[in-house]
């Protein structure tokens, strides 16, 4: 945060790093509420932002905002970072961050699945370890200072439908997290500047049971989706899916007991939830269908590095994530093939 301190109600330098689907939705809500956001983008998407600025359409409606764009940081130092992009990215994205990185700064990333920082004060067995499968060298956790992160889980769902043009038509809901369990007064400050964007946002002294929450939906879902193309809808509601999709549910429900998280959806509420989310393409077969790098090592290889260090079966869960590692590589290539 900045050197005086503030309250929810006074605007904070905030930055968004990456300004895709999750991004760009954070960044017109908060800059519509009065925030002094800026946003780190690229290619097309920072020429889309220049020119047109970023248009969301939410169950608030349509909503456009103009923030400062650029592709180096050159913003000052943030109160806020908020990092949006894919887990493959955030080697290069981090350590772009260090000038809008002062001492009170929060770093707050967004991505799905198993976050590099598990283990920092995790308190438990493995406490201090690396995830090897989203840092294996520890890069990430270099970059970034671990005292300035808050963890979070996103419970939204969002696409971009062009350049800076951004569709999210479910209901919006953050959980924010010290990664120690703290209730810090930096936590429910982001907190609160978050709720008062429209967006629900609650503060937990136990973050690692949403992480675990939301990496169960991940998935059991997004591998399967990229497999077979199938919506929430029908991966939910499909008796076929549906059979596969709980079984994953249930290795990975195991692995989370094994560290200690209380999970508080069961199976069939998770079902009943996803179901009803739509005709909605998870993110990785989004990124499928675009030829992009899937986010297979956070929401698949890291739960099953987690899970061989307490001697968990996955078996399931192992064949699915081979096999859309398998489709993810084939549409990668062709999609190189085509623009060649
Ligand atoms: N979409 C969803 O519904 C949800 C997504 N999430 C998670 O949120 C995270 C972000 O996902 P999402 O918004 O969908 O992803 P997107 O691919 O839509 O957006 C990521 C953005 O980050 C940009 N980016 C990556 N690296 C850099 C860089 N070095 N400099 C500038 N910009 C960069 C990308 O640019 P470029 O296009 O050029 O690569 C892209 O615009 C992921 O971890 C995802 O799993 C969580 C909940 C729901
Ligand atoms: C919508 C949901 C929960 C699907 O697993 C998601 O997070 C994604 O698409 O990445």
């Amino acid at each position: 945060m900045s050197n005086e301190p503030s309250t929810a109600a006074e605007p904070l330098r905030i930055c968004i790093a990456g300004a895709g689907a999750i991004g760009g939705t954070l960044a017109v809500r908060l800059a519509a509420a009065g925030h002094h956001v800026s946003v780190l983008a690229r290619g097309k998407t920072l020429q889309a932002i220049r020119e047109n600025g970023l248009t969301l359409h939410d169950l608030h409606g349509v909503t456009h905002a103009r923030p400062a764009a650029d592709d180096r940081p050159g913003f000052g130092v943030q109160d806020l970072i908020l990092v949006c992009a894919k887990s493959q990215d955030m080697a290069g994205l981090l350590p772009q961050l260090q000038p809008l990185i002062g001492e009170r700064t929060v770093v707050v990333p967004t991505n799905n699945g198993v976050p590099w920082w598990y283990f920092h004060r995790e308190g438990g067995r493995f406490d201090g370890e690396q995830v090897r499968a989203v840092d294996p060298e520890g890069a990430l956790a270099r970059a970034v200072p671990l005292d300035n992160l808050i963890g979070s889980v996103l419970f939204i769902t969002a696409e971009v439908t062009a350049p800076g043009v951004i569709r999210s038509v479910n209901p919006h809901l953050i959980v924010l997290g010290e990664p120690s369990g703290a209730m810090s007064e930096r936590l429910l400050r982001v907190r609160a500047a978050i709720e008062a964007a429209g967006i629900e946002a609650r503060a937990t002294d136990r973050i690692r049971d949403k992480l675990w929450t939301k990496i169960i939906a991940n998935i059991s879902t997004n591998p399967l989706s990229v497999i077979t193309h199938g919506t929430l809808e029908q991966l939910y509601g499909q008796p076929e899916l549906r059979e596969v999709v709980t079984q994953v549910m249930r290795e990975a429900l195991l692995v989370a007991s094994s560290y200690g998280a209380r999970v508080d959806i069961d199976p069939l509420t998770f079902v009943q939830l996803g179901e009803a989310m739509g005709p909605f393409r998870t993110s990785m077969l989004q990124d499928l269908e675009r030829g992009r790098p899937l986010e297979l090592a956070a929401i698949g290889d890291a739960v099953l590095e987690l899970a061989q260090r307490y001697a968990v079966p996955m078996p399931i869960t192992r064949a699915v994530v081979s096999l859309a590692r398998f489709r993810g590589l084939g549409a990668q290539q062709q999609h190189a093939a085509r623009a060649a």
